[in-house]
């Protein structure tokens, strides 16, 4: 593995946002044969929602959103859409679709199959088979993959599931497998959505989420204090986000995402057989997914470049404080 330690290259960001408002878009997959989960159960007609972003080629970058995300990059990652900045359609063909078990457009688990009165459990490989045929579907023969948190777990299973596909990968915030620790933090998330479905247990889950995805220290520099009267800033803080997400969000996604996490759990040999170069970041004060276990993943692959964003704010700070990481995505894709 190489460390990168060098300056990133001289990077001037456009001030320009997307010049057209994207339109999200659906395709309706596995019309004939079905896609075989690896649950072992068949889907027919897989819808999938994706953006486009620049002029149809057979070259994409594929972009694989976080666990709450969607499709809509330029909504979440402004920093890395537009002219001049590492996805810039004027010059690459930017694709992004909402995951499989979703509630951003793509077929979710009420559309899915159930077992035994549950929903069907879905794996990241599963969704990288739906990725491969919205990829066919679009006439795209190779990407260049980049993926935060969930993404980047995702953009793991695309090395591994579709390997003919993927010249190189961008891993951000995320390792290949999850830690006791991760496995528990969903573990006490899902249970808080099946003590109190209907929305009360998913603002639950969202709360004991938060604090993974920031740190001790950014909590401290942005929420100490009382927001109001006997309340604590991050009280009021954590009520506010378990509101927005579950005004936004679907309990039986996040339990089917949250599972499919954990359940990955691809071999050293797979990783040890990754050909193509692979930028992974770990970000210093990640508390979720800590730099070193982050590091450690990268160390498996052979052609990997390791990296880490300084920043107080925790696993988020790829959303809040990227800093130099789009210029260092960028002069990666570029090669
Ligand atoms: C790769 C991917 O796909 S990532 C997917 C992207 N995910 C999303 O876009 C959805 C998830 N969103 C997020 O995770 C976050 O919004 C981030 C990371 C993008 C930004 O985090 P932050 O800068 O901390 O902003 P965050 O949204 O958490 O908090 C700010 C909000 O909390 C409110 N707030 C801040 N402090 C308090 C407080 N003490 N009490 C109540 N409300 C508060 C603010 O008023 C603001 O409200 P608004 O959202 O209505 O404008
Ligand atoms: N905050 C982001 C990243 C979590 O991994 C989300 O909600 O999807």
């Amino acid at each position: 593995m190489t460390v990168s330690t060098r300056p990133a290259p001289a990077f001037v960001p456009s001030p320009a946002p997307v010049a057209e408002a994207p339109r999200r878009r659906n395709a309706l997959l596995f019309r004939r044969e079905p896609l075989l989960l690896d649950c072992g159960q068949p889907v027919n007609n897989v819808r999938v929602a994706y953006h486009t972003y620049g002029e149809a080629r057979e070259e994409a970058t594929l972009v694989l959103h976080a666990l709450t995300g969607t499709s809509a990059v330029h909504e979440w990652w402004p920093d890395f859409l537009g002219e001049g900045r590492p996805l810039d359609p004027a010059r690459d063909y930017v694709v992004c679709a909402n995951v499989l078990g979703g509630c951003a457009g793509t077929s979710g688990p009420s559309e899915l199959p159930q077992i035994a009165g549950q929903d069907a459990p879905l794996s990241l490989r599963d969704m990288a088979r739906v990725g491969r045929a919205l990829l066919e579907h679009l006439g795209v023969r190779r990407v260049r993959v980049v993926g935060a948190s969930m993404g980047g777990m995702l953009a793991y299973a695309w090395l591994l599931e579709c390997p003919d596909l993927v010249e190189r990968a961008v891993i951000v915030g995320a390792p290949a497998r999850h830690s006791p620790w991760a496995i528990g933090l969903n573990t006490a998330a899902r249970s808080a959505i099946r003590a109190a479905p209907g929305g009360e247990g998913l603002k639950v889950a969202r709360q004991i989420a938060m604090l993974s995805y920031r740190s001790p220290e950014s909590l401290a520099l942005t929420q100490a204090g009382q927001r109001r009267p006997g309340v604590p800033a991050v009280t009021s803080y954590l009520e506010y986000q378990g509101e927005k997400l579950q005004a936004r969000f679907c309990e039986r996604s996040y339990v089917a995402l949250t599972g499919a996490m954990d359940a990955f759990s691809p071999s050293d040999a797979e990783l040890r057989a990754v050909g193509v170069p692979v930028l992974v970041v770990g970000i210093t004060s990640d508390v979720l997914y800590p730099a070193a276990e982050v590091r450690a993943c990268a160390d498996q692959l052979p052609r990997a470049t390791y990296w880490e964003l300084d920043s107080p704010h925790g696993h988020d700070a790829f959303l809040m404080d990227p800093q130099e990481l789009p210029e260092r995505v960028g002069a990666f894709l570029r090669g």
